[in-house]
Parts: structure tokens; C-alpha cells; sequence
């Protein structure tokens, strides 16, 4: 099987991943780097990129429609809601963690920063984020990949910068870290998820969806079905976090203005049968609640 993939490290690793699961079930797997313009222009924030990180999806998309590959490894959370016809996610790979991160220079926590210390991110969610809990700190935008972000902080143009903790693990990066609380800072849907994508009816795609995790799958269907009813998008501020317990999932997800001030929030133990009709009830509330104005506003801020 030809596996295509973004060559950043990070995008290798899962791939690499990918493709040693596949050879333990005896099938031949190997990663194909697919360039994309993600990897070209690398200073803009990402949500002024046309498409957004969706585009990087999408270029690797014709790829696996032209069978230039048999299968494609994305970062879950990256790969835009509406796919085109002809591909499907084949399999999610068990998820080791949603949880965002801080990693400071100083090596304090968040809470210890002095007044005015620079966190650097580039996700809206998580800038948005710093500003409602630490109002202190400075937001500050950051882009390149997960090693570029780490010298980018060392060299001090950052005090602090928040990174997905999966990225680490993947890249078997151990810095010490201080990991916040999911219910606090609500991760992006889908954070932390690797998926399998490939052609439904190939031999590629059956012998991809061997490596799905179900659990993962559920957790990741319920984010993603919140994130999309509220028609959320990369770019806004907004959080979805499903966790299995038992026959239940335990769910949270949140719409924050892009200053962090004001939230719309619903948290909510949801049983696993039916969980789709569940999932699309905590999205309406929510939408109630003040999310579906916090969307639009953030969506018409960001636009101007
Ligand atoms: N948007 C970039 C991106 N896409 C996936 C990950 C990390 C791994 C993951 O969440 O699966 C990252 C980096 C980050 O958010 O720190």
C-alpha cells in the first residue's frame, strides 16, 4: 500500500505509524511525501490561507482519487467536515490525548507567568482560551511545525506556547509540560486522532479499517457531528471533547467570543445508544445558548 502524507515530521510519524500497523497485519505499507502548499507558505496564520488547513487535506485528496496513492494519514482534526465523494475515513487510530499543552521557557505553569509574558499560538480556540483564564498574558501568533514552534520558544519570542500534547508523543519529544484540563480548556474536536482515509469498496480501504478504534471512533463522531452542526470550522474558537465511560460518553463543547470574554458552554453525559440524535441535541442547546451568535460573530470578526 502507498500511504500518502504531508512530509513535516510530525506528519511522518503518523504515517510511520500507520504503515507499521499495517505490516504487523502482513500488509506491505509504504509512506509517499506529498508536498503540499501548507509546507510552502509557512509564515501566514492559517486562517488567513484560503481553505484554511483543510486546503493541505484537500491537495492530498486528489492524490487518492487520481490512485496516485491507496491510502492518506491526516491529523483528524485537520480534515475539513464535508469530503468529496469517493473517500471516506477508513480508520481512527486509538487516541492518546486530546489535551492541549503549555510548554514555557521558564519552565513555570501558566498561572505563575508575570503579567504580560507572551504565550504564542496560532489556533483562535486557544488564544481565545488564554484570554478568558489568564488575562494576564499576551497572546502572540506563531506558525511552522512542532520543532519549529519549540526553537521559536527557546529563542525567546515566546515566554510559553501551547501545542497539542499527541504531537509530542508522536514526535517522542519529552519536555516537561504542564497539561490543562480538558474541561477548562476545551480541545479542538478531534484533537489527538490520527484517521485513515482511502477509497470505500478498495482493497486499501478494508485493509485500513482493521486499525480503527471503536471507542475513538464514537468519541470522534460526536465532536465532529457538535463542531459541524454548528457549522464551527477550523477558524472559530470552539471546543468539543467526548470522552467514553461505560455505556455513556461524557461530553463538553464550547463557543467562545474571539476575546475570550463571553462563552457559550454545554457539558452533558450522553448514552452511547443513540448517541447521534444525543449529539445533535447538545448542538442545537448550544446553539441556543448564545453559540450559534458567538459563531457568526467570530466567523464576521475574522473576515474583517
Ligand atoms: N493544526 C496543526 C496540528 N494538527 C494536528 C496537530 C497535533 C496532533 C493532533 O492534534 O492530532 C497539530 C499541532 C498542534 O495543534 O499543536
Amino acid at each position: 500500500m502507498r500511504i500518502g502524507t504531508r512530509g513535516s515530521r510530525l506528519a511522518m510519524a503518523q504515517a510511520d505509524k500507520v504503515c507499521r500497523m499495517l505490516r504487523e497485519r502482513g500488509i506491505d505499507a509504504e509512506p509517499v511525501v506529498i508536498k503540499t502548499s501548507g509546507d510552502i507558505h509557512t509564515s501566514e496564520p492559517l486562517h488567513v490561507i484560503k481553505g484554511g488547513v483543510g486546503a493541505f487535506v484537500r491537495e492530498i485528496d486528489e492524490f487518492l482519487l487520481n490512485g496516485e496513492v491507496d491510502a492518506a494519514v491526516h491529523s483528524l482534526k485537520d480534515v475539513p467536515t464535508k469530503r468529496p465523494p469517493g473517500l471516506a475515513t477508513a480508520a481512527v487510530l486509538r487516541r492518546e490525548s486530546a489535551l492541549d499543552v503549555a510548554i514555557s521557557r521558564s519552565g513555570e505553569r501558566l498561572s505563575e507567568l508575570k503579567e504580560g509574558a507572551v504565550v504564542g499560538t496560532s489556533s483562535t480556540r486557544r488564544a481565545a482560551l488564554i484570554k478568558r483564564h489568564y488575562p494576564g498574558l499576551v497572546t502572540k501568533n506563531i506558525r511552522g511545525n512542532v520543532d519549529t514552534r519549540l526553537r521559536k520558544l527557546r529563542d525567546g519570542e515566546y515566554d510559553a506556547i501551547l501545542l497539542a500534547e499527541a504531537g509530542l508523543i508522536r514526535l517522542g519529544i519529552s519536555l516537561p509540560v504542564e497539561r490543562l484540563d480538558p474541561y477548562e480548556f476545551v480541545p479542538s474536536a478531534n484533537q489527538g486522532v490520527i484517521a485513515v482515509v482511502a477509497r470505500p469498496g478498495t482493497a486499501a480501504f478494508e485493509a485500513a479499517s482493521a486499525l480503527n478504534d471503536f471507542d475513538t471512533w464514537l468519541e470522534t463522531r460526536v465532536e465532529r457531528l457538535i463542531t459541524s452542526a454548528l457549522d464551527g470550522g477550523c477558524v472559530v474558537p470552539m471546543g468539543a471533547y467526548a470522552r467514553r465511560a461505560g455505556d455513556d460518553l461524557d461530553v463538553v463543547c464550547e463557543v467562545l467570543s474571539l476575546d475570550g470574554r463571553r462563552q457559550a458552554r454545554v457539558r452533558e453525559r450522553i448514552p452511547v445508544d443513540g448517541y447521534e440524535a444525543h449529539a445533535m441535541r447538545l448542538a442545537e442547546s448550544l446553539a441556543a445558548n448564545g453559540g450559534k451568535e458567538l459563531v457568526e460573530e467570530a466567523k464576521r470578526e475574522l473576515k474583517g
